[in-house]
């Protein structure tokens, strides 16, 4: 692994396998959870969808599917899609099937949202399910706002340089006194999804965003490189936590568009 261009707010873990980043990723969650429960008795994660369950993969696997302490989490979604949990576009299913249904997570801490409401009503129900987690320190609570502050949040990020379901250009980006958002027209199908806004992302006190493929090296180039604003805005570079740690996790393809990328063989 090589470490690029990393500053006290913001590191670049730059892999050469994903091989090698699932491992890495793995310990970082791991790392992440046990500090966690050490300071506050609980872990408190959200994820995303896509390739980034997969990559997650060897968290069910020895050590760590002995030696996390998988009571002790409770699971959200940054985004999902407003579809049946059993549906194949679900991100719960994708996270159930591949992770969670292979390590021993209490079913209760598991908080999916209500699959057969509204987009705006599934958005508000997970909101108030989240300000009830905050009141009981759940989850933690921002310094600076009142926003909730997840221990954790991994984000994957789209070849336009979208995370959570928060797509370029659209109004959501600007969206600041709500923690969870709809929206009815993502690019990406399907249409209907719940998503974090990002003063909830950016008041975690750890974001990763988890990202692979040489069709992501351009968005991951506009996103960390100090392009000028003559760039496209991608919502990636919008993800800059006041208080918490930042950290990339990249292949090699994504990596290869940064400024002063080199391959070292
Ligand atoms: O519901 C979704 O579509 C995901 O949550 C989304 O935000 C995903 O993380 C990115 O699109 C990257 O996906 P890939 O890693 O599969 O390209």
């Amino acid at each position: 692994m090589s470490v690029l261009g990393g500053d006290k707010d913001k590191e670049l873990r730059i892999h050469e396998s994903l091989d090698e980043l699932g491992t890495d990723l793995a310990d970082y969650i791991a790392e992440l959870s046990e500090t966690s429960v050490k300071e506050r008795g609980v872990f408190a994660l959200a994820i995303s969808g896509g390739s980034l369950i997969g990559l997650m993969g060897k968290l069910c696997e020895a050590p760590y599917n002995k030696t996390v302490d998988w009571a002790k989490w409770y699971i959200f979604w940054a985004d999902e899609r407003v579809v049946a949990k059993n549906h194949a576009d679900s991100n719960y299913k994708l996270a159930k099937d591949g992770l969670f249904s292979k390590v021993p997570i209490v079913h209760s801490h598991v908080h999916s949202i209500n699959d057969s409401v509204s987009a705006e009503e599934a958005a508000n129900e997970y909101e108030f399910a989240i300000r009830q987690l905050v009141k009981s320190r759940v989850i933690s609570v921002s310094d600076i706002s009142d926003c909730p502050k997840f221990d954790l949040i991994l984000l994957g990020m789209g070849s336009d340089g979208h995370i959570a379901s928060l797509f370029p250009n659209h109004p959501v980006l600007d969206e600041k006194n709500e923690w969870v958002t709809f929206i009815t027209d993502s690019p990406k199908p399907p249409p209907e999804r719940i998503t974090f806004t990002l003063p909830v992302i950016n008041s975690a006190s750890n974001v990763a965003v988890v990202v692979t493929g040489d069709s992501k090296a351009d968005a991951v180039h506009l996103a960390i490189d100090d392009v000028g604003p003559d760039c496209p805005l991608v919502p990636a570079r919008i993800v800059q936590p006041t208080k918490g740690k930042l950290v990339w996790f990249l292949d090699k393809p994504a990596a290869s568009k940064l400024d002063g990328f080199q391959f070292s063989d």
